[in-house]
């Protein structure tokens, strides 16, 4: 099941499919309630793309993404693939600027102890749109008091 019903007042996305994603799907959302659209890896119909394990791939989506401003892509891992196979994306969540305009890679890292082929048109990574804050930047030269202070890294402890 695949659902293209977008959410009211939602961001149009605008999608240049290039010539080596032409016969494949655009990207869509699969079940009514999917926060993520399945991105499908562009390689040749005749060249799976190896993934040896430890090692990674920056895979093709043949898609270039128009993004409206104030919105950004998350491209996140499957967590099927992650489960079954070890396959994640490595820099989680990938950021997709709204003025990017080349084409989307997905960058798959093998965590698993078995060879993993990327076919074409397999459904590699998923992009969420989410909105983005763009905040004012202004130096201080003392930050405000508080009751945390510098403490971080587990200094609440862990009960
Ligand atoms: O998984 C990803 C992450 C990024 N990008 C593209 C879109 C994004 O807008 C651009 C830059 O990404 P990012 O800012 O994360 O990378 P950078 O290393 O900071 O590169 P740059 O100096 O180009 O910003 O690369 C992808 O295609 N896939
Ligand atoms: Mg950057």
């Amino acid at each position: 099941m695949t659902s293209t019903a977008a959410t009211s007042s939602a961001p149009v996305i605008g999608i240049v499919r290039l010539p080596h994603a032409s016969d494949l799907p655009l990207p869509s959302y699969e079940t009514s309630g999917a926060a993520g659209m399945d991105l499908r890896a562009a390689v040749p119909d005749d060249r799976p793309l190896l993934i040896l394990p430890g090692k990674r791939a920056l895979v093709p989506t043949g898609l270039i993404f128009e993004i409206p401003e104030g919105f950004e892509g998350q491209i996140r891992p499957r967590s099927g693939l992650a489960f079954k196979h070890g396959i994640t994306c490595l820099n989680t969540p990938g950021t997709i600027d709204s003025d990017y305009r080349g084409e989307v890679k997905v960058l798959l890292i093998n965590h698993g102890d078995e060879d993993f082929y990327i076919e074409r048109g397999m459904r590699i990574a998923q992009m969420v749109i989410a909105s983005v804050t763009r905040a004012a930047i202004e130096e201080r030269d003392l930050a405000a008091a508080t009751t945390r202070g510098a403490g971080g890294f587990g200094s609440t402890g862990t009960a």
